[in-house]
């Protein structure tokens, strides 16, 4: 015999059981977030970027069921920008003038709602903020082909207190977000860490110019994958032309293949700087599982 359907009033009694786990299992969660807090000083980096792309793909591998996995990893976002902030100060400058305001949103669904966030009008005030400690994060747009002022350029140094590229935002995908669909990187005073699907931007100036396809050609030769190439002159600035070019792996300053691509350039290579890189956001094309 088929037992009987539950009645209303039992399945809502059911949803309570449910809701008071949940939150019996959050106030936990923060009473942990407050021991890794303890326990990741004296160096007390609180937002590890690397750590949170884990999380979140570990939780879309064992996803099922209904419930969209955009917004599951949505509330996770949530939790763990919320989470950080347990562990001490946490501001996010984000590159949102009037006409663009996509990266606020993007911004907002990524560090909650809860962290304080300011709008700056410059990619370059994101990074000045970030430098001088006003923002633990900075937001700006993700490069594209014309821009006239790249940002990256001024992160092509190895002085420590420049910040590094650390996120792409969106991590899972972009739900309901004003813009025109450009996607933005976070920057950091944080290295990017290595989590096992990664991409590297590299900083590449030169002497003289030299065609994408020969650069594409050297740092191939020397085991590196790339994946876009960005240009720009460096006419304006009296220097070399500089590539930012995203190639498919992590990659650090002491990485071999850097050297091999050095040898393969010869003397028209000035300098190659790591400026940073981030986890391969879920949904991606290398992401197998779709969101
Ligand atoms: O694992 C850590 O280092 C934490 O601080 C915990 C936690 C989390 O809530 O899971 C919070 C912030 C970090 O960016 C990464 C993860």
């Amino acid at each position: 015999m088929s037992s009987p359907t539950p009645s209303l009033d039992e399945l809502r009694r059911e949803i309570d059981e449910i809701d008071d786990k949940i939150h019996d299992l959050i106030m936990r969660r923060a009473q942990v977030v407050e021991l890794v807090g303890i326990a990741k000083r004296p160096d007390n980096q609180i937002v590890r970027p690397g750590r949170e792309a884990t999380i979140l793909r570990r939780l879309a591998a064992r996803h099922t069921g209904p419930f969209p996995m955009q917004v599951l990893a949505r509330l996770w976002r949530e939790m763990i920008a919320t989470f950080s902030r347990i562990q001490g100060p946490f501001a996010i400058a984000v590159y949102a003038p009037e006409d663009r305001r996509g990266f606020w949103d993007i911004s907002r669904d990524h560090y909650g709602s809860s962290v304080p966030m300011t709008a700056v009008n410059t990619p370059a005030a994101a990074i000045r903020a970030v430098a001088d400690g006003t923002a633990t994060v900075g937001v700006v747009p993700m490069p594209e082909e014309d821009d006239h002022d790249p940002w990256w350029r001024y992160l092509m140094n190895q002085d420590p207190k420049t910040p590094r590229v650390v996120a792409s935002l969106p991590f899972c995908g972009r739900g309901n977000a004003r813009g025109d669909d450009r996607d933005a990187l976070a920057i950091a005073l944080i290295q990017h860490e290595r989590t096992g699907d990664d991409r590297t931007l590299l900083g590449i100036e030169l002497t003289e110019d030299r065609s994408r396809g020969r650069l594409k050609e050297a740092l191939e030769a020397a085991g590196l994958a790339t994946v876009s190439f960005r240009s720009w002159t460096g006419r304006e600035s009296g220097g070399g032309p500089l590539h930012l070019v995203e190639v498919a792996d992590y990659v650090d300053l002491q990485d071999k293949r850097l050297s091999a691509f050095a040898a393969n350039m010869g003397d028209i290579l000035l300098r190659t700087t790591p400026i940073g890189g981030y986890a391969v956001p879920l949904g991606s094309s290398s992401d197998p599982k779709k969101l």
